[in-house]
């Protein structure tokens, strides 16, 4: 057992007075803290203001994490932009291990992931996807780019809008109060590095220095009441027909709460609903962009992905579920994003409960821990040619994407993994197979492949800082 006097920390660069080592992340995190493993280690400790951080940069530490100890390192530090209205209370990302929790992740698990589930919607992803493939058609008609995060971010939000509520949130002319820039907006905000974050002291007297509770409050109120409208429209619905005729999350979560659900009720759906929209559009999003742009940096690679495309489903068609499992050279490209552009570098945060020893060392109670999984994407001891973008790597490869294999953990691993994984693996197939089967693209103006700018930018996803900007031309079969 460690007392606090032997406790040794993982070795790591010394802390300033007051900021600690907040100085050292730069803009890009993830970079500068990989190249600070370099010289400390893969267990590393930092000070980040008042925060003891511990970032962990190859596959066995993140083992060592995310498996051996995930039951001591399975809570979060709850960052206090989603302090509002008191999403945190209820939002599954930042719950600690309890039973709602529990309760959520069960919902998710059999009722609105589950194989089941995921099959009676493949009829929506395929609306959804021509829908976005008819609006990318109008650009071809006239010549124009499309800025591919913009349409998939729209295509996501859809998509999943009519999963819960069996509507489009996203509509020409918006209706809604435009719930895109809702999204976008709190995504904005959970994104800036947050001063009381890494001074909790200050949480004491509830500061918000740099007003993002403040807005993120308006914005979450807004999408609160949204939700609210459609569930109360619902409720009604059903009163009068007797029985639910739709079936989507929120006639699912209905029935729950009818049922006397200790933990599930109506109340919280929006909630659950939000929690939902931030975690799941520019995750998707971010990715497509970076695939496609890596696509058109490598014309062989599009080419044959292309080819397989029309040899398996027919050229100018779009994909569906059943084709997925028949594409193996389009989820390996997806798989060689995964691990040079992760989505979520850091994965979400997690805290520990007690002391923790890990190869001599120890990560202290209430450290929170980064698992750099952009780093470990690039770890040169796993990875040949680490920085090329090479999907044959994955051809003859066990490595999944999936939590498995601590070389490539886009979605974590163990009791926080993302719970939206077998929704997100058809979601970029879907859109990326259809986009380049369905389409030839371009770069905007002239640009020149070898002048595209791939640098990335960081926020609460990692995306490209220049929006991926190309013009389509119709594939016809
Ligand atoms: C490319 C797509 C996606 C990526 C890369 C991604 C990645 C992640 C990662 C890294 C985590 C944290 C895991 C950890 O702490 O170990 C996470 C958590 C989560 N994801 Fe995803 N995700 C994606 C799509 C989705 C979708 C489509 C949904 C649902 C609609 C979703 C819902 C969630 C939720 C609710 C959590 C919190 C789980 C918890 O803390 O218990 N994600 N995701």
């Amino acid at each position: 057992k460690c007392t606090k006097n032997t406790i040794k920390l993982p070795p790591g660069p010394t802390p300033l007075p007051f900021i600690g080592n907040l100085h050292q992340l730069g803009k890009k995190p993830h970079k500068s803290l990989a190249k600070l493993a370099e010289i400390h280690g893969p267990l590393m400790s930092l000070k980040l203001g008042q925060v003891t951080t511990i970032v962990v940069s190859s596959p066995n530490m993140a083992k060592e994490i995310l498996q051996t100890h995930d039951h001591i390192l399975s809570n979060r530090t709850i960052p206090g932009a989603v302090k509002v209205h008191d999403h945190h209370k209820y939002n599954m990302a930042f719950l600690p291990i309890e039973t709602l929790w529990r309760e959520l992740r069960k919902i998710c698990n059999n009722e609105l992931f589950s194989n089941k589930t995921i099959e009676e919607s493949k009829g929506i992803r395929l609306q959804k996807v021509k829908d976005c493939l008819n609006d990318i058609n109008q650009n071809s008609l006239i010549n124009e780019a499309v800025c591919i995060e913009d349409m998939v971010f729209k295509t996501s939000i859809n998509l999943l809008s009519n999963m819960i509520f069996s509507l489009d949130l996203v509509q020409p002319g918006d209706s809604v109060g435009d719930f895109k820039e809702l999204i976008l907006n709190i995504l904005k905000e959970c994104g800036k590095r947050n001063v009381t974050d890494l001074f909790p002291a200050l949480n004491v007297f509830d500061f918000d220095l740099q007003g993002i509770k403040r807005r993120n409050a308006v914005y979450a109120r807004k999408v609160f009441d949204i939700c609210q409208r459609l569930i109360d429209e619902r409720v009604k619905l059903r009163e009068v027909q007797g029985l639910d005729t739709k079936s989507d999350m929120l006639s699912n979560l209905l029935n729950i709460d009818e049922d006397n659900s200790q933990e599930m009720n109506k109340a919280k759906i929006p909630h659950l609903a939000l929690t939902l929209f931030i975690a799941g559009t520019d995750t998707v999003s971010s990715t497509l962009e970076w695939a496609m742009s890596e696509l058109i940096k490598n014309e062989k690679v599009m080419s044959k992905a292309k080819q397989e495309l029309e040899q398996i489903i027919g050229k100018g068609k779009p994909v569906e579920d059943s084709d997925i499992a028949k594409l193996p050279y389009l989820q390996a490209i997806i798989k060689e994003t995964f691990r040079l552009h992760p989505a979520v570098p850091f994965l979400v945060p997690r805290k520990a409960d007690a002391n923790v020893e890990i190869g001599g060392y120890t990560i202290p109670k209430d450290a929170q821990i980064w698992v750099n999984v952009w780093a470990i994407g690039r770890y040169s001891s796993v990875w040949e040619n680490p920085n090329l973008f090479s999907p044959e790597r994955f051809l003859d490869s066990k490595i999944d994407a999936i939590g498995h294999n601590f070389e490539l953990l886009p979605f974590g691993s163990g009791r926080r993994i993302c719970p939206g994984i077998s929704l997100a693996t058809k979601m970029l197939p879907l859109m990326l197979g259809s986009f380049i089967n369905c389409f030839n693209w371009k770069l905007e103006d002239g640009t020149k492949v070898e002048d595209m700018n791939m640098d990335d930018k960081f926020g609460l996803s990692l995306e490209k800082s220049q929006k991926l900007r190309i013009v389509p031309e119709k594939v016809y079969n």
